[in-house]
């Protein structure tokens, strides 16, 4: 026992050495592989914004700095300092200095960059993982999908990197033409709070596959890990500036959509900055990748498999404390097997061991901020008024553990009796709170289904095969589900219908939202003038 523990604290040891030897995690975070932290114990002091290569510390001294909070706990994490508009100048320059040289790279060389990237984050997956849990709240069993959701992201664009080409078209007399797949220039990603890295991954790794630089701006309550990639992508071997990361909220976030320089917008976010990002590209003619919200339904036929009808229903609501675009609030249940499902989905959503997200036991943690957590119970309370049956949660949670008194914690809620006029189920709550509707007959779910403005995702339960492709060509959405739920592989594309969105991300098609094609004529004769 003894001799085991030697060894143990000899590899802590050796890891802390090794990692203040690297340059990036140096500095507050004194942060090892191996060496866990625990709720409440993290501080952050190192500049939050990164180009030209390296981390940047605001000079104008006139920046106003903005608390971040560890949901968990309630306590202030570390100060944001936004950019305006020379740091914004900054980095977009520095990211157009990089597309000179990245463009020009093989497929080959930018791959190579990237599957060095993939590397170092399955290297520092466990490190990064908790330190998304302590800016964002979600559980760590959570974020530690999250991180290799976002490497296998980079992995998968490495691998199209190497295949980007262009046609050869034979035109008479022995001319032709082709085409070149040629990069944007730099492009601006800016992210939601519910998955930091994730969404930083599933920008930045097509945009530099196809050759183009990136400045990206995280959402201000999760400004933290964005910047850990930024110096994976660096010690990876990127160019300078090829990646870089500016702070801020929506003052920031419009000095990039109006910066003459930057040739695309990728959002994430919800459906009226959407517009406004949509808005403010109109005017420099710059294309858009809008990932926005939903309100989704999950249709469940009395033929399912009841159990995984359940566990889908619970995946579909309580992923990160309900705070997930894709999720499939609205579930619709036939009426004959409402009863039994009602009884076993309570059940289990009684069971959600809720507390402290760092915990492997965990599997509900804090919710982003204490503004959100009161916006989502008060869904509830309308809810309440509105006539639906609250089954079990939506109520504040208080942690036994004292440190975590302060988070932000509710139980997941199931609302039953609702209707599909209530405010419940016509807007986006983002909080785990499923309302259950029931119906009777497929041509009536089918309308009241699509009856949404939003069109994210779908998913039905059923054992008939030809009902489940029926209905699901008949579900206005872009990311559905048969049998299952919030399964996003990253070889498939991602992205909503109607209001929720523009675009793809993840999957072959992506790599169309990030590149132009150049058509090249070669004449191989004279030329026939009409003049
Ligand atoms: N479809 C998807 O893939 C997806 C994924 C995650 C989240 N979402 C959606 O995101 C929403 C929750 O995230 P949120 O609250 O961070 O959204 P939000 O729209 O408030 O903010 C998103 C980002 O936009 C920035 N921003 C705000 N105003 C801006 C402006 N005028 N100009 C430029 N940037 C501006 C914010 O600082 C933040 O970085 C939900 O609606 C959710 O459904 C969608
Ligand atoms: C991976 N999930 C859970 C489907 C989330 C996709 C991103 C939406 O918020």
């Amino acid at each position: 026992m003894k001799g085991s523990n030697f060894r143990i604290l000899k590899h802590l040891k050796m890891n802390l050495l090794r990692s203040l030897r690297t340059p990036g995690l140096r500095g507050a975070l004194h942060y090892t592989e191996t060496r866990t932290i625990t709720s409440g114990t993290l501080h952050i002091k190192d500049p939050l914004n990164f180009w030209c290569g390296g981390r940047v510390n605001l000079k104008d001294v006139k920046t106003k700095s903005e608390p971040v909070y560890e949901p968990a706990t309630g306590r202030v994490l570390c100060q944001l300092q936004a950019c305006g508009a020379a740091d914004v100048d900054a980095a977009v320059g520095s990211a157009s200095a990089a597309f000179t040289v990245w463009s020009k790279l093989a497929g080959m060389e930018r791959a190579k960059v990237m599957l060095e990237a993939a590397r170092l984050i399955e290297k520092r997956r466990e490190e990064i993982a908790e330190i998304e849990v302590v800016n964002n709240g979600k559980s760590i069993t959570e974020a530690r999908l999250d991180v290799d959701s976002a490497r296998l992201c980079i992995e998968y664009f490495a691998a199209q990197a190497t295949t980007l080409s262009g046609q050869h078209v034979q035109l008479p007399g022995g001319s032709f033409a082709y085409t070149r797949r040629e990069p944007l220039g730099v492009c601006v990603g800016i992210g939601a709070w519910n998955y930091p890295f994730q969404i930083v991954a599933w920008k930045s790794a097509p945009a530099i596959a196809c050759g183009n630089s990136m400045v990206f701006k995280p959402s201000p309550v999760t400004p933290v890990t964005a910047v850990l990639l930024a110096e994976i992508y660096s010690q990876a071997g990127a160019p300078e500036g090829l990646f870089n990361v500016v702070q801020g909220g929506q003052e920031t976030g419009s000095l990039l959509c109006h910066h003459p320089s930057v040739a695309k917008i990728s959002f994430t976010g919800s459906v009226p900055t959407g517009k406004k990002i949509m808005e403010m590209a109109s005017r420099g003619v710059k294309p858009v990748t809008l990932e926005l919200g939903g309100k989704s339904p999950l249709i469940i036929f009395e033929d399912s498999d009841l159990e995984n009808a359940v566990r889908g229903a619970l995946m579909a609501n309580f992923l990160s404390q309900g705070q997930v675009c894709s999720n499939g609030t609205r579930v619709f249940v036939q009426s004959s097997i409402l009863p039994q499902f009602l009884k076993e989905v309570v059940r289990r959503t009684k069971a959600i061991q809720i507390g402290d997200p760092l915990l492997d036991e965990t599997r509900m943690g804090a919710l982003v901020s204490k503004p959100h957590l009161e916006k989502v119970l008060a869904y509830v309370k309308q809810a309440k008024k509105e006539g639906a049956r609250v089954l079990c949660g939506g109520e504040p949670f208080i942690p036994a553990d004292s440190k975590l008194k302060a988070g932000y914690y509710m139980t997941p809620c199931v609302l039953d009796g609702c209707t599909d006029d209530m405010t419940c189920v016509r807007e986006e709550i983002f909080g785990p709170v499923m309302s259950v509707l029931s119906f009777d007959t497929e041509d009536e779910v089918l309308r009241r289904a699509n009856d949404s403005a939003l069109g994210l995702a779908a998913g039905v339960f059923t054992k008939d095969v030809k009902r489940a492709h029926r209905v699901i060509e008949n579900l206005q959405a872009g990311s559905c589900f048969i049998n299952n739920y919030n399964i996003t592989p990253v070889e498939v594309p991602f992205g909503g219908y109607k209001a929720s969105g523009i675009g793809r991300e993840n999957g072959q098609v992506t790599i169309e939202f990030y590149s132009q094609l150049k058509t090249v004529v070669v004449e191989m004769g004279d030329v026939d003038s009409l003049f």
